[in-house]
Order: structure tokens, then C-alpha cells, then sequence
């Protein structure tokens, strides 16, 4: 299995602040990753740190292939038309496949002739979107591609990303703080609170890893042999755990899946609980 994006003992320091802390990480290459956290976990750092717009502090980042980055504010020139903006690409760029991203953008119904700032936000996601894979990156970097989008158009926009990585060799790391928009589209999942790396893996092994228990609640503090407590809590008779480790035999727990929100939610509101299977297990 070869990787996208490898990053070892990973830490950024801004003035005395950390904002990364030791991240190890490898996202495998051909997956659709998620980087989620909420504000100010350190997203957009580890971003620009693997992209190359920021040296870190310690550790180090290895990305093997070509990058493309799509900044959080969908750089866009307004007065630019939509043609002129892939002219403008093409002129920045040593790589770039002119018919590739035309093809794209008329295949998505956006006029070329149309200035960008009188596209709707969809749109505009799309155009940055294609003048990022024109350039054909072997990773493209997303940093919170949807926000402002309404409903559809983020729907729109992930669909999108799942079709480009069925046709093409590519592997696409997006953060974003709205688990619900990621659900259907990443298979690759990366926590990220307080500037630590808390799960990194395949979204299917941790769901199948994970399981939401509910039991009497004196046993709050003893929790099934076998697992490991991500986040417990206790409402009235009844204990409640969210844990790694499965299957649980105990009679006196009953046992469910968990979606990946309950997950990603679990982790955030335990930051010292990680799920991090072994680097080695992801191979360069
Ligand atoms: N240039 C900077 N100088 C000093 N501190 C910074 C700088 N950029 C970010 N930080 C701090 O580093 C931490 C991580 O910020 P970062 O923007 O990477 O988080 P984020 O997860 O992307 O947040 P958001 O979801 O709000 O975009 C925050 O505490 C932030 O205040």
C-alpha cells in the first residue's frame, strides 16, 4: 500500500503557543481523508504544513507525489471570467491539463465567459475545485472546501470529489469541522483536538472497532473486559460508554454500532482518548 501523506513526530509553534503536538499520521494513497476537529485544533496548520507553506517545528512531512492546495477562502479573482481564471492557471503552472478542466466545467453547466463573482458559492467551489485538478496532483489538499455552501451544494461538491478519485489516481485530504458532510464520501478518517492527533485510520475498521454500550450504572466504572473506555457517562440507572475493543459477552451491557459522528464526538469531548493503529501498518 503505498502513501500520500506521512507526517512523523509533527510540531508547530507558533510564538509560545503550540498549535501541533507530536502528530504521526499516514493517509494511504487513493483514499478520500477527513481531517476533522473543531476551531482552532490545528487543522489548517497541518494543512499548510503539508503542503509546504509552513516549515514545522519539529518532525518531519513527507508527501511523495505532486500537491495541489485549495486554501479556505477559495482564492478566486472576481473580476476574472471563469476561462480567464483557467488561463491564469495555466500560466502558473508547469503541469496543467487545459482540456481536462474545460471538459470539467462545461460538463458542470458553468459558463466559461461568466465572471466568477456571479457564480453561486457552488459554483465558485467548483471552478477553485478545477483549477486546483488541472493541475493533476497526486494529492490535493482541501482546507474547508464547503463552507457557506447550502445543502446540495455540499452534497454536489463531495460528489464530485468521489467521482474524480474513481477516475483518476488521486488521493484527496479535506478538512472540515461538519462530520455530517463527510460521512458518505471519506474512508479515511483523522481526529485532530488540541493539536493532537487522536484517530487516524480506515473509517470502516474504526466503526467496526467501536461500540456504543449501555448497562446499569454502577457499572460506569468497570467497563466490559476487553475494551477501552472512550467516553463514559451516566444518567440516572443507566451507564453509558462509547469503547474500542468488540465483541463485549458481558450480559449486562447491551451493545450497539456507533456512526461516525458519535465517534468523531466522542473522541473531541475526550481528548485524552486516541485510536491510532500502528504507522507500520500503513506502508510507504
Ligand atoms: N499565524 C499564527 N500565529 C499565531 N497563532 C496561530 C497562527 N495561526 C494559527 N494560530 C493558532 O494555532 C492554533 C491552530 O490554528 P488552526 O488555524 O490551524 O486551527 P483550525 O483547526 O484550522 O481552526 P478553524 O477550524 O477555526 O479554521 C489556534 O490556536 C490558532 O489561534
Amino acid at each position: 500500500m503505498s502513501v500520500a501523506l506521512r507526517t512523523t513526530g509533527l510540531g508547530v509553534r507558533y510564538r509560545r503557543a503550540d498549535a501541533l503536538r507530536d502528530c504521526s499520521l499516514a493517509v494511504p494513497a487513493g483514499r478520500i481523508a477527513a481531517l476533522v476537529g473543531p476551531n482552532g485544533a490545528g487543522k489548517t496548520t497541518l494543512l499548510h504544513v503539508a503542503v509546504g507553506l509552513l516549515t514545522p517545528t519539529s518532525g518531519e512531512v513527507s508527501v511523495p507525489g505532486r500537491v495541489a492546495f485549495m486554501a479556505q477562502d477559495k482564492p478566486l479573482y472576481d473580476t476574472f471570467t471563469v476561462a480567464e481564471m483557467l488561463a491564469f492557471g495555466r500560466r502558473l503552472n508547469r503541469v496543467w491539463d487545459q482540456e481536462y478542466a474545460t471538459a470539467r466545467l462545461t460538463g458542470l453547466g458553468i459558463p466559461l465567459d461568466r465572471r466568477t463573482a456571479r457564480l453561486s458559492g457552488g459554483q465558485q467551489a467548483q471552478v477553485a475545485l478545477t483549477v486546483a485538478l488541472a493541475r493533476r496532483p497526486d494529492l490535493l489538499v482541501l482546507d474547508e472546501p464547503l463552507a457557506n455552501l447550502d445543502p446540495l451544494a455540499r452534497h454536489d461538491v463531495m460528489r464530485s470529489l468521489m467521482v474524480e478519485v474513481a477516475e483518476q489516481p488521486l488521493t484527496v485530504l479535506i478538512s472540515s469541522h461538519v462530520v455530517a458532510d463527510l460521512r458518505d464520501t471519506c474512508d479515511w478518517l483523522i481526529v485532530l483536538g488540541g493539536g493532537r492527533v487522536q484517530v487516524s485510520g480506515d473509517v470502516d475498521d474504526l466503526l467496526a472497532e467501536h461500540l456504543a454500550l449501555t448497562g446499569p450504572a454502577e457499572l460506569v466504572d468497570t467497563p466490559p473486559a476487553g475494551t477501552r473506555v472512550v467516553e463514559a457517562s451516566r444518567t440516572g440507572r443507566q451507564a453509558r460508554l462509547l469503547v474500542r475493543g468488540a465483541p463485549v459477552l458481558d450480559p449486562r451491557w447491551s451493545a450497539r454500532p456507533v456512526d461516525l459522528e458519535e465517534l468523531v464526538m466522542a473522541y473531541l469531548r475526550s481528548p485524552q482518548a486516541s485510536a491510532l493503529p500502528a504507522l507500520a501498518a500503513v506502508r510507504a
